[in-house]
């Protein structure tokens, strides 16, 4: 047990096994997976599926000279063992760790950085396109999922690249799944391809031709493509990529090793662009993953006897609070319709789905068409919720502002998600949505300090807010007894948590938990107690409050999970510098630096914004003051 990935370890290279070596390769590989990221957590159906495929992309191209780009990188877990990491693996998406995704920084091996989906064929078109301006000569490659095909970026590169005649490989995955299960015309077309049996058709025509004119080895794909041109019969259904000037090859089964090193030493040094469409099974050698490959596509620790996750809690996840309210708002308003791109589950929108299947609409990796989609409902009156994910909503800034926004049409964005989301790192950190979002006119963004105001924000977003409207709110479980303070939600109106002398701190959202515990600390420490305020709406500002904090505060401390440029704390700071108001006001948030990986709960602390940080600062601030 764990000989051949440790033989690979210590030689840096598979190219140096045998043949034969490479499916007790995969065996090893798949256990040597679970057993790590049953204790890591991570992308783990995915992963699986891609083994044969990665070993044998692997041991025909040269890496790092070939380059090989991963579309989203969360399927890059072999790459990274066969490219000297195993070692590490045990640190994979922990604080300080091996990433989840690729990253050149941590090795050569790793062409292109990933995270969000889709940017494969552009980035690898650019890349080829550089080889072509350096008199390089290497292979390039995307490997693309059937999911990630969904979105539109991949459609302007193939269009870019078809037409520029490019040589580079581009690797379509198709596993019949995006996280969820894949939706649209495109699937459904993959789908169509898959069943077809065109390949294997084409290597038997080939098998009939070479026995009649010898060939040797590399020649091979020059002769599949004159067997091609000779068979036209083959084609003529077509793929579209055929139609984009690709040539087409497949589909393939991509858990068949000696089936895909063939087509690699066949594809490999080719000068033209490739695509092979390959068919994998998500989870594959795992039972529990094949059979429910959606909840384990990205897993918590889990007990890989049961496959059962180990992690649970007694609070809802906010993505669950706003599932359920979302039902209860569609049962009460048939004008409502929930949006998600490729995120059902993730944002907990499967009930509403469920319950109201024609008001549904998943509208695939597509965040840009989602929003404009979104906006277009809305100028015809109905109300559309989209549920997104903070740093995915980042492609569609240009919709937001020019065809939601400008036109002042009554979206309401659920963005998921918001500020640290831990283990995934610097791609998903939702930290910029206050900083993108806040200073676009006619946008109204509301953070709630729990579930309860989420729901009350969530209603008051669908039934009264008139043009666009987003509500932030984390990752993981929403906090729920926070009985004492259920002020109605009133059109830019803060919240008063606590009245208070010297001393206010203004909490954007979920971070009003770790406020409170620090307030504590400082009336325990024999301070006055500071005022507290939960802001609610941070665009726009309540400034009547701001100004009227003034009369009994000269310290202003903000307190948000965003980055520093441009959050919320910035907006107070210029609120006060505008009007020329004397009143020192210190921001705490994230950096202004791309946050990596590590537990919420690691990223808090170590950025001083859990409440020890919190408390620290405030009490280092104001010490001198206070002669402390
Ligand atoms: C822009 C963007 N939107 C959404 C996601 C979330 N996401 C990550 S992987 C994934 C599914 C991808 O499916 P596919 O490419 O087929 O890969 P598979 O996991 O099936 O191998 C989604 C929706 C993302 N990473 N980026
Ligand atoms: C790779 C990717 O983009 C998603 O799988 C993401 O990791 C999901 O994040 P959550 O686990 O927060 O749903
Ligand atoms: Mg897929």
């Amino acid at each position: 047990m764990g000989g051949l990935l440790d033989r690979i370890q210590a030689t840096g290279d598979i190219k140096k096994m045998k043949e034969e070596e490479l499916e007790p390769l995969c065996k090893e590989m798949r256990r040597f997976l679970l057993q790590n990221v049953c204790k890591t957590g991570g992308h783990l159906a995915s992963n699986l599926g891609v083994v044969e495929l990665t070993v044998a992309l692997e041991y025909i191209f040269n890496l790092p000279e070939d380059k090989i780009v991963w579309d989203v990188g969360h399927q890059a877990y072999i790459h990274k063992i066969l490219t000297g990491r195993k070692k590490d693996f045990s640190t994979l998406r922990q604080l300080d760790g091996l990433s989840g995704f690729p990253k050149p920084k941590e090795s050569d091996a790793d062409a292109f950085a990933a995270g969000h989906s889709s940017t494969s064929i552009s980035a690898a078109l650019g890349i080829a396109k550089a080889r072509d301006l350096q008199g390089k000569n290497n292979n390039v490659i995307a490997v693309i999922g059937d999911g990630s095909m969904t979105g539109g970026l991949a459609y302007e590169a193939l269009n870019n690249a078809g037409r520029d005649k490019t040589n580079f490989i581009v690797i379509l995955n198709d596993n019949q799944m995006s996280i969820d299960n894949n939706v649209g015309a495109i699937s459904k077309h993959l789908n169509s391809l898959r069943t077809s049996n065109r390949y294997r058709t084409l290597k038997e025509n080939f098998k009939q031709f070479r026995d009649q004119v010898p060939v040797l080895g590399k020649a091979t794909y020059l002769v599949l493509e004159k067997v091609r041109d000779s068979a036209k019969l083959l084609f003529l259904e077509g793929a579209v990529f055929e139609e984009f000037g690709f040539k087409y090859i497949g589909p393939v089964d991509g858990h068949n090793l000696e089936e895909m090193l063939e087509i690699f030493r066949n594809v490999k040094d080719a000068q033209e662009p490739i695509l092979i469409h390959v068919k994998t099974t998500k989870g594959k050698g795992y039972l529990p993953a094949e059979n429910n490959p959606g909840p384990f596509h990205g897993v918590g620790p889990f007990d890989m006897k049961t496959g059962n996750g180990l992690s649970k809690s007694e609070h809802p996840s906010w993505s669950a609070v706003f599932g359920k309210k979302m039902v209860e708002l569609g049962e009460k308003n048939p004008k409502i319709v929930g949006i998600t791109a490729a995120m059902c589950s993730g944002t907990g929108f499967e009930a509403f789905q469920a319950a109201f299947p024609d008001r549904f609409f998943d509208v695939a990796i597509a965040e840009q068409h989602g929003t404009t989609f979104a906006a277009g409902l809305a100028s015809q009156g109905i109300i559309p919720v989209f549920a997104v994910y903070s740093s995915f909503l980042q492609r569609a800034y240009d919709q937001v502002i020019h065809d939601v926004c400008m036109e002042n049409l009554h979206v309401v964005f659920a963005i998921d998600r918001a500020g640290i989301v831990g283990a995934d790192g610097e791609t998903h950190q939702g930290v910029f949505d206050l900083s993108y979002l806040t200073h676009i006119p006619n946008m109204t963004v509301l953070s709630p300090k729990n579930a309860w105001e989420l729901e009350e924000m969530l209603e008051y977003a669908v039934n009264v807010c008139e043009g666009p409207v987003a509500i932030r709110y984390p990752r993981g479980t929403a906090e729920i007894d926070f009985a004492e303070h259920k002020q109605p939600i009133c059109y830019g109106k803060a919240e008063v948590i606590q009245k208070g002398k010297g001393i206010a701190i203004l909490a954007e959202g979920h971070m009003l938990q770790a406020v409170k515990q620090a307030a504590e600390r400082l009336t325990q420490d024999g301070l006055d107690a500071p005022a507290l305020v939960n802001m609610r709406f941070i665009s726009p500002l309540d400034e009547e409050l701001l100004l009227e904090i003034t009369k009994d505060c000269n310290e202003i401390f903000t307190v948000e999970d965003n980055l520093r440029k441009g959050g919320f704390g910035s907006k107070v700071l210029e609120f006060y510098s505008d009007g020329g108001y004397r009143i020192s006001v210190t921001n705490l948030a994230f950096p202004d630096k791309f946050i990596e990986q590590g537990s919420q709960s690691q990223l808090f602390a170590r950025y001083g914004l859990d409440a020890e940080g919190i408390y620290r600062k405030i009490k280092g601030k104001i010490g001198e003051s206070y002669g402390r």
